[in-house]
């Protein structure tokens, strides 16, 4: 793999590991607890990640070299079988799969030619390139949660987002995290802070599959309330989380939509970090 697909496929699979070791998360599966999932813990989500390895490199090898959405869904759709065939079949990450391949796709995409990354113009390429195609893809896709939910409650979900060029990652998550990190430096807290901001707004399928609209909307009113008190920033606040996640068990709720977001937050900042530069495109073009 050429280094610069090489640092997308390791930044995005590092951000994935520390979303997975962020602790604690309210409803969300974390190394000491399951959060309100029943049938998976931290060894599906780690054998995922180790299941994943080479293919957030490759879509960005396929946005460098110009693929078209369906390129892409279908290498999408054999990531979800290699992480389903890690985890015995449980979806740890098909959200992931998705919103940060596509931002893998959009970063190889943007740099053709040598041009810098630009983090924050990710999602409108998003948009601008695969959004006719991601929203024609979802009219012919199998059942799942998502499309359940979406049609029952007429709520937007993982593919609408991304169709908009993922506003609430690049509007609410990202700068979340920047704001958290330079208050913070790089912590847990800076991250659970940007993790509670998107709980508070995302229209959430995960949280709507499995709590209904009521359901969603306790997860916002938390999420808002812990931000209103002052959110990391504020004394007690592990104690607070931890209240919270004690709330979302009791109603099975998971704000599995958020957790994506959150990963692709700091995979972003890792590439903006790590200046990919077009120096090492030069080689990628190479290979
Ligand atoms: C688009 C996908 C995620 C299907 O989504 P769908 O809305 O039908 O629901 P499903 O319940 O299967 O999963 C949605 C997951 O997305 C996440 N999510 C939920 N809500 C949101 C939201 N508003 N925004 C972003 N992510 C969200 C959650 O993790 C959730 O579990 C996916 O299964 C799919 O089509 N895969 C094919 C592979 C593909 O297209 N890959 C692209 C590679 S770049
Ligand atoms: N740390 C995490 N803990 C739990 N879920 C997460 C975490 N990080 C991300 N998620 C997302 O949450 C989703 C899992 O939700 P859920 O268990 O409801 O999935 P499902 O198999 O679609 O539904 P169900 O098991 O309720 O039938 C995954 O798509 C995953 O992307």
């Amino acid at each position: 793999m050429s280094t610069f697909a090489a640092h997308i496929d390791a930044a995005a699979r590092a951000s994935l590991a520390d979303e997975l070791a962020l602790s604690p998360k309210p409803g969300l599966v974390t190394p000491d607890s399951r959060g309100s999932h029943d049938d998976m813990d931290h060894r599906h989500f780690a054998a995922s990640i180790s299941a994943l390895a080479g293919y957030f490199g490759d879509c960005a090898r396929l946005g460098t070299a110009g693929a078209g959405f369906e390129a892409l869904r279908a290498r999408g759709i054999e990531a979800e079988a290699a992480m389903l065939a890690a985890t015995g079949g449980i979806n740890t990450h098909r959200g992931a799969i998705f919103t940060l391949g596509l931002l893998a796709a959009a970063a190889g995409a943007q740099t053709r030619g040598n041009r810098p990354l630009a983090v924050d113009r990710l999602g409108e390429l998003i948009a601008r390139e695969w959004s006719t195609a991601i929203l024609a893809a979802s009219r012919s896709a199998p059942p799942s949660n998502g499309a359940r939910v979406r049609a029952a409650l007429g709520l937007p979900g993982a593919r609408e987002h991304a169709a908009g060029g993922l506003p609430l990652l690049f509007d609410t998550a990202l700068p979340a995290l920047r704001h958290a990190r330079a208050a913070l430096g790089d912590t847990p807290a800076a991250s659970l802070h940007a993790l509670m901001s998107t709980v508070a707004v995302l229209p959430d399928t995960t949280l709507a599959h499995r709590g209904g609209r009521a359901g969603l909307a306790r997860a916002r009113l938390a999420a808002n309330r812990f931000l209103n008190d002052g959110s990391v920033f504020a004394p007690l606040w592990r104690e607070r989380l931890a209240e919270i996640g004690a709330d979302f068990v009791s109603h099975r709720l998971s704000p599995g939509g958020s957790a994506d977001l959150l990963a692709a937050a700091m995979m972003l900042l890792r590439l903006e970090g790590l200046g990919v530069r077009p120096a090492q495109r030069t080689e990628a073009l190479a290979s």
